[in-house]
């Protein structure tokens, strides 16, 4: 039995930090295992232009410790009035990796997202010509629609007609959770890729409401059944690199989610590449960890690979019940819970 696994250093191409006080626990969980990470732009408001991201990344990396490298890579929200100018401004800056669609109203702070992706085609053409990704919350949101079949509803109504029109536009699928998806991703051109969250991994949706509702399971897109589990775990240890890490660590205070109407995410980023490995351990697929945890997602922007290596060990260990999160805690993922590879954390930035 593998009892360590050394890999070159992942990135995280797929996390909420928040803001504010928040990015105190945020950043330093991030930077401690990644070298990188694509940020989220959901806060409120939008992070909608360059300046906005520039002034939000100097807050993040206010909170990177001292003698280490993360890199925050921003992005920004795209909206029903996103214009060319705001494109070119992006890709001019040279701090901008990709641009964010949300559905109006598919997830949490989505209500500035977009109402219809044909209408901004011209928007999304000048995004192909300029090489800048465009990532997707792929669901749809229209109320007739099964809260489970809103991914693959997407696909069929948006996704299938914006890859033929733009065969040359990067697309990222974020945080894949059908079969559906794999199929659509795995027969799309180069220019299509996916993200698949730690979460979508190890559980399905009996995890989520058998023997209660367990509200630390919570996320968008929902957990599926459990052949879409294992559609996911066959993909992300295909050694395809069209799939890639995005762990979609998206944090929300404790109340919040312990509440009548709980909210959509999952804290994972204190823990990540361990319940990653984790989850290719249990498909006896280790050998395929270093793939998609920290190559084929540089490939995929045509950044270079990390130069460091982490390890871990096959260790038991407890993950905490409660984190803190500004003026609040914060429940992981797995709280309580034994986990059983550790990050050996001594290798950082020491070269
Ligand atoms: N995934 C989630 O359930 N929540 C994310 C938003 C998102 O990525 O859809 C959040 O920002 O809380
Ligand atoms: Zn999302
Ligand atoms: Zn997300």
């Amino acid at each position: 039995m593998q009892d360590k696994i050394t890999i070159i250093r992942p990135d995280d191409w797929h996390i909420h930090l928040r803001d504010g006080a928040a990015l105190k626990q945020t950043v330093k969980d991030a930077a401690n295992q990644f070298s990188r990470a694509i940020i989220m732009p959901n806060l409120v408001p939008p992070v909608k232009n360059v300046q906005q991201a520039s002034e939000y990344k100097e807050r993040i990396l206010t909170h990177i410790p001292k003698g280490n490298s993360f890199e925050p890579l921003m992005t920004l929200y795209l909206t029903d009035t996103t214009s060319i100018k705001d494109i070119k401004a992006a890709k001019d800056s040279g701090m901008i990796y990709a641009v964010k669609s949300y559905p109006a109203g598919a997830t949490t702070n989505s209500h500035s997202g977009v109402t219809s992706l044909e209408a901004i085609y011209p928007t999304l053409a000048c995004m192909a010509e300029l090489g800048i990704p465009l990532l997707l919350h792929g669901e749809i949101t229209r109320p007739d629609i099964d809260v489970f079949d809103r991914e693959k509803c997407f696909i069929d109504e948006h996704l299938v007609p914006l890859v033929q029109k733009f065969p040359t536009l990067k697309v990222v699928l974020e945080h894949i959770t059908t079969k559906e998806a794999v199929d659509f991703v795995k027969e799309a051109n180069t220019n299509v890729a996916a993200t698949i969250t730690v979460q979508h991994l190890l559980y399905n949706r009996n995890h989520l409401l058998v023997g209660g509702i367990h509200p630390h399971y919570y996320c968008l897109p929902i957990l599926k059944r459990n052949i879409h589990q294992e559609a996911l775990i066959g993909a992300a240890t295909s050694a395809s690199p069209k799939f890639f890490l995005g762990t979609d660590s998206a944090p929300h205070p404790t109340h919040s989610k312990e509440s009548a109407c709980g909210c959509a995410g999952c804290y994972t980023a204190y823990a990540a590449i361990e319940l990653y490995t984790e989850a290719f351990d249990r498909a006896h697929a280790l050998d395929k960890l270093e793939g998609f945890a920290s190559l084929f997602g540089p490939k995929f922007y045509g950044l270079p690979v990390n130069n460091d290596t982490i390890t871990l060990i096959r260790k038991d260990w407890t993950a905490p019940t409660s984190l803190p999160f500004g003026e609040n805690q914060v429940t992981p993922l797995k709280a309580g819970d034994t986990i059983h590879w550790q990050y050996l954390n001594e290798s950082k930035n020491d070269n």
